[in-house]
């Protein structure tokens, strides 16, 4: 007897990768609910709260500096060190592995960092990646709230192309993408304890004989 199709196993994983893939191809983002895997994000939130932050700043290397009026919350980056760090950059790269094999991004390295919103805090309107410096692709985030409400605020706004916005809520294990050039965003004020890992997939820009200099 052929097994009616609702009993056909499902691959959880290859489904998310191929939805993410199509979002990309379709729209340049994707928001998926419950995308990271439960205990991986649980590991990660526990990380999250031991780890040591200190307060963001803008901009990369020379031009690196620290605006409490531009964004206003704490990161740490993440290692291998930790059993969750080394789980979670495993993870990604079984997703840049899938989305350059769907979408020939030339996706190359990665960075992350857990970031921690207190309350009060936000990130003004910004892109990741300018147009021309390119090397960061695509940006990632994760969250890592499990009791979440919609009076916490804290919702990260997509601006699109057309005028319109797209709200996410930071729920737990949530997993948003986007084309790093292509989308401004901003995180609203939160009303609660906010905590996520932000991340970026970038080109190779090796150069000078400097293999892809890091951050
Ligand atoms: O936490 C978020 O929702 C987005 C954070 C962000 O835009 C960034 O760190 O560049
Ligand atoms: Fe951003």
């Amino acid at each position: 007897m052929i097994p009616p199709i609702e009993a056909l196993p499902l691959n959880k994983q290859q489904t998310l990768l191929d939805d993410i893939a199509m979002q990309l191809r379709v729209q340049g983002y994707s928001i998926n609910a419950e995308a990271v895997p439960a205990s991986l994000a649980h590991a990660l939130y526990q990380q999250a709260k031991r780890e040591q932050l200190r307060p963001a700043g803008i901009g990369r290397q020379q031009s690196h500096a620290v605006d409490r009026s531009v964004r206003k919350d704490s990161i740490s980056w993440i290692t291998a060190e930790s059993a969750a760090g080394a789980e979670w950059l495993a993870w990604a790269d079984s997703l840049k592995v899938a989305l350059n094999r769907q979408l020939l991004l030339g996706l190359f390295s990665f960075e992350s960092h857990f970031a921690h919103y207190p309350p009060g805090g936000f990130y003004k309107k910004h892109v990741d990646a300018f147009k021309g410096e390119a090397n960061r692709v695509l940006s990632m985030v994760v969250y890592l709230n499990p009791q979440w409400r919609d009076e916490d605020g804290g919702e990260l706004v997509i601006y699109l192309e057309d005028g319109s916005s797209v709200k996410v809520a930071p729920r737990f294990a949530t997993l948003v993408t986007f084309l790093s050039e292509e989308f401004p965003h901003e995180v609203l004020p939160a009303k609660a304890d906010r905590y996520s890992i932000a991340c970026w997939f970038r080109m190779n820009s090796s150069h000078a004989g400097r293999v892809d200099p890091p951050r």
